[in-house]
């Protein structure tokens, strides 16, 4: 049990025993300020008036009732009824060497694990990844880590673009360039200019153009020569998302892709359920599904295309395939979406339909976890200097290589820096982006996010370093330290109460799928160690040993804390930088 649940099931039987309705809640928190205590309950004035009573003598009544000996030295009234409980040193010690000897740390497993599907990433095949996929793919792989650990079943989706009228054009390019290419590896090692000359090929001529179409239904009806071009051109377009992974330290694997494709087969009887349910109807040769639940202001109800006159089926067909696959066969509990903002009506109108169709039931939790754009210095959305797409895999080298010249500028005595900078310049693409309030759009800047101070990546990697060099100097394995955890100073205090509410957060980060909340948390974790360490010697020789031995203890406990939660946000450390 954390800290935060714990007092919440004192405060509220100490509500109950002062005769407070068992509806009213406890609301305790961590306190936002300083001199109110460590944690605050709130829930007296709440208490106070659906009861028509006082809310301090409430307040009274309920700390006359409050039973946190051992566990608070004082608990005190503050305003029109806040409980301030202030934690008691000896306590929070005991917790402390509790928590940094378990493999766990302060992270308790969820009390009811779920099984939780995520869909993340989901690049289209046909084109090279931008970096419209760099958030999508290391939002949702941050809360794959966080959930996992925290003891769910998570079942990841990538749910990637290998289907439709497109393909067609792209395999009768494909055909065309391996009579005169090695291999398909070979004509695909730039998607995006194959692309464009497919696209080209395919806009000046018209025999051209009668066989990519003919293809796509060729492709549809399962010709296999057809098909197996269409294999080849997934499988090498794979291999380049594949290395953005390994790049990114994304833990998607093939053996996740479930595509566009898979739900082929399933896409007509899905058309004709909904027709049986009179859900959908003719418009203009189409079918249409109008949903009167996401009218605009006007009250015209809001229309969804599953079929297309002559009879094609569309992306949001098959997302309604994809969630009652998710929700029957993989039996789902709750369905994470991590999709750009911009196809937020698109999600929003695959929910309603599904629920109406009875696709999914009422207790399965589907979640559209949207996040903005990354922005170019210049406020418009991220471009290369001429207003190309930036490649993701050009951006990731770029990255690692000004993080070669940052970590080399500091530390020049450092003797090999190939894995250094490749986890500090991956690092810091990938926690500029995470720390930032996911539905917001934020500016791609590299001097800031490559910056050892601040709330950035190689603030906390470099945090980490100076921990682990305290045990190297001292030529001490922490995990042999037998004495008590003493905590003694505010600073020690302040610290050891971070550290417990790890499991606190990752609980909340797991509920809104908000990542920052974890980035704000570790930097929190390391301004307090640097407090603490400025506050209290370690190593000098006028410490007591064990003064020292306890110190050492709490060092490698934010040793661990922040090593575990970056490796949550897929961000490695190192022992030297
Ligand atoms: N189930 C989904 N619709 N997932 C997201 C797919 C994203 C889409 N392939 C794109 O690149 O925009």
């Amino acid at each position: 049990m954390n800290i935060r649940e714990l007092l919440s099931e004192k405060v509220k039987s100490a509500m109950l025993a002062a005769g407070i309705p068992d509806e009213c809640q406890p609301m305790v928190a961590p306190s936002k300020k300083a001199g109110f205590g460590d944690y605050q309950a709130n829930g007296a004035m709440g208490a106070a008036k659906k009861m028509g009573s006082n809310p301090r003598e409430l307040a009274a009544k309920i700390v006359a009732q409050l039973a946190l000996d051992g566990i608070a030295e004082q608990v005190e009234i503050a305003g029109p009824g806040f409980i301030n409980i202030h934690l008691d040193s000896q306590w929070l010690s005991t917790q402390l060497g509790n928590a940094e000897r378990d493999d766990a740390l302060a992270i308790k497993p969820a009390t009811t694990p779920q099984t939780i599907v995520v869909d993340y990433s989901s690049p289209n095949l046909a084109k090279e990844m931008h970096v419209g996929h760099l958030r999508s793919s290391i939002i949702g792989d941050a809360l794959v880590r966080i959930l996992s650990r925290l003891g769910h079943n998570v079942i990841r989706q990538n749910h990637v673009g290998d289907w439709g009228t497109q393909f067609g054009m792209l395999i009768a390019e494909l055909e065309e360039q391996l009579s005169e290419s090695d291999s398909a590896g070979m004509a695909l090692s730039d998607l995006e200019v194959f692309y464009q000359q497919a696209k080209a090929h395919f806009d000046r001529d018209s025999a051209f153009a009668d066989k990519a179409r003919n293809y796509v239904v060729k492709l549809q009806s399962g010709d296999a020569k057809v098909l197996a071009l269409w294999q080849e051109f997934k499988r090498v377009s794979l291999e380049h998302s594949s290395e953005i992974y390994r790049k990114l330290n994304v833990t998607l694997t093939d053996d996740d892709v479930c595509g566009e494709s898979f739900y082929n087969d399933d896409l007509a009887p899905l058309v004709g359920e909904l027709q049986a349910q009179g859900l959908c109807q003719e418009d203009q040769g189409a079918q249409v599904v109008f949903l009167p639940e996401l009218a605009d202001k006007e009250g015209n109800p809001s229309p969804v295309i599953i079929q297309k006159q002559g009879g094609g089926f569309l992306y949001a067909t098959t997302d309604l395939a994809a969630i009652r696959y998710r929700a029957n066969n993989l039996k789902a509990e709750r369905i994470l979406y991590f999709i750009d903002a911009r196809q937020s009506l698109h999600m929003q109108q695959v929910f309603t339909l599904a629920r109406k169709a009875g696709f999914v039931a009422d207790s399965i939790s589907l979640e559209h976890h949207a996040f903005g754009t990354m922005m170019g210095s210049d406020g418009k959305p991220f471009k290369t200097r001429s207003g190309g797409t930036v490649k993701l895999a050009a951006l990731l080298d770029e990255a690692i290589e000004r993080a070669n010249a940052v970590i080399t500028a500091k530390n020049p005595e450092l003797a090999d820096t190939t894995d250094i900078a490749r986890k500090v310049g991956i690092g810091a693409v990938k926690y500029a982006d995470l720390c930032k309030t996911r539905t917001n759009d934020y500016v791609f800047n590299w001097d800031t996010m490559l910056s050892f101070e601040g709330n950035t990546a190689p603030y906390l990697q470099y945090a980490y370093t100076r921990v682990q060099s305290i045990f190297r100097k001292a030529d001490i394995d922490p995990n042999t330290l037998s004495g008590p955890v003493e905590i003694a100073s505010e600073q020690e205090k302040s610290l050891a109460i971070k550290l417990l509410q790890f499991g606190e957060i990752l609980a909340q980060v797991a509920d809104d799928a908000m990542p920052h909340i974890l980035c704000t948390y570790l930097y929190d974790v390391a301004s307090l160690y640097m407090r603490f360490y400025e506050a209290c010697p370690i190593l000098k020789s006028d410490v007591e040993p064990g003064t020292r031995d306890s110190r050492l203890r709490i060092c490698h406990a934010v040793a661990r804390t922040l090593e575990t939660g970056l490796d949550m946000l897929g961000i490695e450390v190192s022992e030297r930088m």
